[in-house]
């Protein structure tokens, strides 16, 4: 792989990113906007370039991590990712636009490399998840909620605002996808004093460290 697109949301991710790659210049970061819509429309500007023609695609920031799955500090790589609240509400509760028949919320992700990535993090002992990771337009900020966010995703590791319009606009181009994530917050009741970027964002440096070691050339 020659050339490898990571899209953050924000400068500070993509500092991270950047100074987990240590220079290695197959890699180009980018910084897209908060959300899905704003990171498919980037990740689409850029996939859509004349000068693009990459290999490999790859959402990365920080995240939400589900309760008893992945705590703050740790790093989840999406073995899927899936648009959470994409779907209607009925008297009997939400139902995703897979059941109402509008094709499906989930996306694959390129398994033998996010494997690989989970094993070379593995090996230098850092604490990550492999899982479902959601991509949700608003942050969770109950319980409740976030109990129905695992009834929709079962085994769901992480939630982040833009993984899947990011893996949406690769799988148009036909390039491989990846999701990253280090774990800032837990997924449930709002409480911003708990809240550890610092943390989260030196796990996604480490993360990015790893990365540009398993990703072939
Ligand atoms: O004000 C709040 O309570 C609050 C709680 C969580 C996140 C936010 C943000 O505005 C950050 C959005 C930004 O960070 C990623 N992120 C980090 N943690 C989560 C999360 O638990 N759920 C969803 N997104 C999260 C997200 O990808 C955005 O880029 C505010």
């Amino acid at each position: 792989m020659n050339k490898i697109l990571i899209l953050t949301a924000v400068e500070a991710e993509k500092e991270a990113v950047l100074k987990g790659l240590q220079g290695n210049a197959r890699f180009e970061v980018r910084a897209g906007g908060v959300g899905p819509v704003e990171a498919a429309v980037s990740a689409t500007a850029a996939l859509c370039s004349e000068a693009a023609s990459y290999d490999l695609v790859v959402s990365a920031g920080i995240g939400g991590g589900f309760p008893g799955v992945a705590e703050i500090g740790s790093i989840v790589i999406a073995d899927s990712v899936a648009l959470a609240d994409l779907g209607a509400e009925t008297p009997d509760g939400f139902v995703g636009v897979d059941k109402l028949g509008f094709g499906s919320n989930r996306l694959p992700v390129e398994e033998a490399l996010s494997v690989r990535l989970v094993e070379a993090l593995r090996a230098r002992g850092q604490s990550v998840h492999y899982g479902p990771i959601l991509t949700l337009s608003t942050v969770t900020g109950s319980a409740q909620s976030a109990a129905e966010l695992i009834r929709r995703v079962p085994g769901a590791a992480a939630e982040a605002m833009e993984g899947y319009g990011v893996a949406s606009a690769a799988r148009r181009s036909g390039i491989p996808f990846l999701e990253i994530r280090g774990i800032s917050n837990t997924v449930g009741p709002r409480d911003r004093a708990a809240w550890r970027i610092g943390d989260a964002l030196a796990a996604l440096e480490t993360a990015a460290t790893r990365l540009s070691e398993v990703v072939p050339t």
